[in-house]
């Protein structure tokens, strides 16, 4: 099974989640591919089983440019048949704006057919412990979808 992490980070807390979500699917047996958004194009992603994207948020929930370009090509794209999962950080104070974007692409990869595994997993700023544990079972819960 063939997994692709996109992840969009200005200031690593995202890309932090990707590269723990990262080792954790290889751990699981997974082949696992990973990438920042500003050097991906979406259609990668038809080479994978499963999709994942891993985004902030910033601007109360206006995307920056290098998320709209992404976002468009995605909305491109027929995954019916793949799997995805979203993750990303955000900062509560920005109350309903509070990690929009993840929900954002939460709707377009409905939108282009695929299948969500698990639910969105939202991380206050920089994770803690206790959301790398979270990232951890959201990726044995994954792998076990994915190979069950
Ligand atoms: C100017 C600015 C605007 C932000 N706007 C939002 C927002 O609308 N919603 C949200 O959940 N977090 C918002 N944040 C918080 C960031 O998403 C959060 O710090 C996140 O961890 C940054 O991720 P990164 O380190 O991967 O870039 C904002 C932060 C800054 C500095």
């Amino acid at each position: 099974m063939r997994a692709k992490i996109v992840f969009a980070s200005m200031t690593g807390n995202d890309e932090d989640m990707a590269e723990i979500l990262e080792e954790d699917l290889l751990d699981a047996g997974l082949d696992v591919d990973t990438s920042d958004v500003s050097f991906t194009d979406a259609s990668d992603y038809l080479d994978s089983d499963l999709c994942v994207l891993v985004t902030y948020t910033y601007g109360e929930g206006a995307m920056t440019d290098e998320l709209v370009d992404f976002y468009e090509q995605l909305k491109q794209l027929d995954l019916s048949g793949k799997y995805f999962a979203v993750m990303g950080s955000g900062d509560k104070t920005y109350k309903e704006h509070y990690c929009e974007n993840v929900f954002d692409f939460e709707k377009a990869f409905l939108a282009c057919g695929a299948k969500e595994l698990i639910a969105p997993l939202t991380v206050e700023n920089a994770p803690t412990d206790e959301d790398i544990d979270r990232i951890d079972q959201a990726a044995e819960e994954l792998a076990n979808k994915l190979n069950g």
